[in-house]
């Protein structure tokens, strides 16, 4: 089995581009499908449930177009799909299932429904006893009460109100109220228990709409649908990125003293998950709300312990999680009530939780709907940003995931502990955000950022201190030097600001063993002649350019660390960085390096004009408006002047050491 080894994480600070919401994806997806017209739809979840249901629409004839990874064109059939009789797998999506069962149920084919194991222990009865009311043929090939499912060809009788339970899954009623505009009758859902995950049929409601169907509704207990209503294409429609996605990423501005900020939901969110920003708010963060933005850093930096909570969660059972994660930093007895859902998704997500908290060392009690979680004395830590140790929390813990992508991603929290954490089967987040790793790592990995002026030794100290502790290393002043090269390369002028960004923006670099490729070209020595040196720091002044290549430099920031080399690290591209040293030297001692660099490799050089070349540079470097070479106030400046390489590791090594301890 894959494990991930995160390591232990200290701070969180820094932006995350959310990928698109699955539950908005999905219902788009179908409804477009159902429609009149076409129908395209921008930043659709690239993932394995939607992945599901784009599979499904396509095998039932459902024309559709992808215009990138992203972007889709879907002809609506108006809900009479192309395809009459197929086999359709499901895999373990519920925002698949449910819908896809009450629309081929009405649309008059023949049609076999299955997924993986777990989807088989997944109920789905109650949604076929709403559907049997109104004459469908829903039969169950396996257990009764749960998939696999064959659908019959009948006629639909809507003269009676359907009456629904709502208290196992909110996706029952969603499904029904999408299904039933394809019958043109009138309809009446009357729903006979609680209904839970209220915030989810409000989803489905405001996405009906917006392709032109409108419910009417009597509180949560009376759906009524007027006859005639078709679904019309909108034309163009964006998906909002995903609101319990962003519950890790704020939950790591609380953990990790913040901010960190989630782009692509905002205030004016349709999804209810966002209202997890207001528990994590009553935990003790400080959130800020944008349009397009939800904003969360810790409300002090005085040491504390995050504020114990006693919830109802109904409202949001998926962003839940992440709160019973966040219970590990708290000072008291923390309670999640009224998630009874959690017992039907992807695993029993109650039992599996408090069997991977207890783990970690916390006292957890359970019930059939609610969980309670109480840190272990040792385990009330004060909040890790700001200095605390890591007390005796268990390190190097394994969490079982459960094939279950919202366990994985919430225990990736517990490594604020200051500990390591291994993640089993790390790829299950592959179902709704596969990217996942790699954007916690972008704004929590540890960062060691090494700048000072050329020659001082950064590129040689940094290589064999990201290689001493095993962590990825970053030469950013190679990505001017390539820029340079390209822009020279294509005739370019390098100060034609906006060519030399373009060319900055589509950099076809390729970093490998050592060696830097532009293409399939080896250019590793090319980017090192004097030209190409000059030329970096000539398209370094371009604000256009470094703003280009930010990205490109902060996607470096990898688990289990990055130690990055050049002239902003610290001030500009990782300026939460947890170590941030100034390496220096005179200047004579840099020409002299620079000489014998040049001499051993066999190249001509001339001692006077390398120091000029030099001081050039560095006066370039250090003039410029835009980042300008300097020491940071939070840097420590090793001055090697007189050390050599190993002294100067050393002495690296040794700030590390301190301000790093468990990476050494
Ligand atoms: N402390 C040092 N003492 C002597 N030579 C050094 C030292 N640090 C680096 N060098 C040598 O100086 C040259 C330039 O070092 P490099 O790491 O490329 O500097 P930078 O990345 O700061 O431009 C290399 O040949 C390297 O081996
Ligand atoms: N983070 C960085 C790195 C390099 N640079 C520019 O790119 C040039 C080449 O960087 P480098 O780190 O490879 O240069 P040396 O220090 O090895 O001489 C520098 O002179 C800077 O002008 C930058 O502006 N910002």
């Amino acid at each position: 089995m894959d494990t991930l080894v995160l390591p232990p994480l200290h701070t969180a600070s820094g932006c995350v581009r959310l990928p698109g919401s699955k539950s908005i994806s999905n219902r788009m997806l179908l409804l477009a499908a159902l429609a009149e017209g076409t129908t395209e739809i921008h930043d659709v979840l690239v993932a394995d449930d939607t992945q599901v249901m784009l599979s499904a629409l396509q095998k039932l004839g459902v024309g559709m177009t992808a215009i990138d990874d992203h972007t889709w064109r879907i002809k609506g059939c108006g809900g009479d799909f192309p395809v009459a009789e197929a086999d359709l797998f499901m895999g373990n999506a519920g925002t698949v299932i449910r819908p896809l069962t009450a629309a081929l149920a009405l649309s008059g084919g023949h049609y076999r429904l299955s997924g993986v194991p777990r989807m088989h222990e997944r109920p789905i009865g109650d949604l076929v006893d709403g559907l049997r009311q109104i004459g469908a043929d829903v039969r169950y090939t396996g257990e009764a009460g749960f998939p696999p499912l064959e659908i019959f060809p009948v006629t639909i009788q809507l003269a009676q109100p359907i009456r629904l339970r709502g208290d196992v899954s909110s996706q029952f009623l969603s499904a029904l109220l999408m299904a039933l505009p394809l019958s043109g009758q009138a309809a009446v859902i009357e729903i006979t228990t609680e209904l839970i995950s209220q915030p989810y049929v409000e989803i489905t409601l405001n996405l009906m709409a917006r392709f032109g169907v409108k419910v009417q509704r009597e509180g949560w207990q009376r759906f009524i649908l007027l006859a005639g209503q078709r679904y019309r294409s909108p034309g163009v429609l964006h998906v909002e990125g995903d609101a319990s996605s962003a519950s890790y990423f704020l939950a790591a501005g609380l953990l990790g003293g913040g901010p960190v900020r989630v782009e692509g939901v905002g205030k004016n969110s349709i999804q209810g998950d966002v209202q997890f920003a207001y528990a994590l708010e009553s935990l003790g963060a400080h959130i800020v709300w944008g349009e397009n933005f939800i904003e969360a850093k810790a409300e002090s930096s005085a040491a504390e312990k995050i504020k114990a909570f006693d919830l109802d969660l109904n409202h949001i059972p998926d962003a839940a999680m992440t709160l019973a994660v966040c219970a590990l930093f708290a000072d008291g007895r923390c309670v999640l009530r009224n998630i009874g859902s959690w017992r039907v998704k992807e695993t029993d997500r109650i039992t599996a939780m408090a069997t991977e908290l207890r783990k970690l060392g916390a006292v957890v009690e359970t019930g059939g709907d609610w969980l309670a979680i109480s840190p272990a004395p040792a385990l009330c830590l004060p909040c890790t940003p700001f200095g605390a140790p890591s007390g005796t929390f268990r390190r190097n813990v394994a969490i079982d995931t459960y094939d279950d992508h919202r366990m994985a991603m919430c225990f990736s929290l517990a490594a604020f502990a200051g500990v390591s954490i291994i993640i089993n089967d790390p790829g299950c987040v592959r179902k709704t955000f596969p990217g996942y790793f790699a954007a916690l790592a972008e704004i929590s990995a540890p960062v060691i950022a090494l700048d000072g002026p050329s020659a001082s030794g950064k590129g040689t100290v940094a290589s064999m201190v990201a290689a001493q502790l095993g962590y990825h290393y970053l030469d950013s002043g190679a990505l001017y030097r390539l820029t340079a090269l390209a822009a020279l390369r294509a005739g370019v002028a390098l100060d034609d600001a906006p060519r030399v960004a373009a060319l900055a923006a589509a950099l076809p670099a390729r970093f490998e063993n050592g060696r830097v490729f532009l293409n399939e070209d080896d250019v590793t020595d090319a980017i090192r002649t004097e030209e190409a040196s000059a030329g970096a720091s000539r398209v370094a002044v371009l604000a256009d350019v470094r703003a280009a290549l930010l990205a490109r430099q902060r996607a470096w920031r990898r688990f289990p660390g990055l130690v990055a080399d050049g002239r902003d690290m610290g001030s500009v591209v990782f300026p939460s960085a947890t170590v941030k040293v100034f390496l220096t030297a005179s200047a004579e001692a840099r020409a002299e390096r620079r000489y014998k660099q040049l001499i051993e490799k066999g190249s001509a050089a001339n001692m006077p004009a390398l120091l000029h070349d030099l001081q050039a540079r560095d006066e370039r470097d250090a003039q410029r408006s835009e980042a300008p070479l300097r020491q940071c106030e939070d840097a420590l400046q090793v001055d090697t002047t007189l050390m050599d390489i190993a002294e100067a590791v050393n002495a690296v090594m040794a700030i590390v050491e301190e301000k790093l301890p468990d990476a050494v």
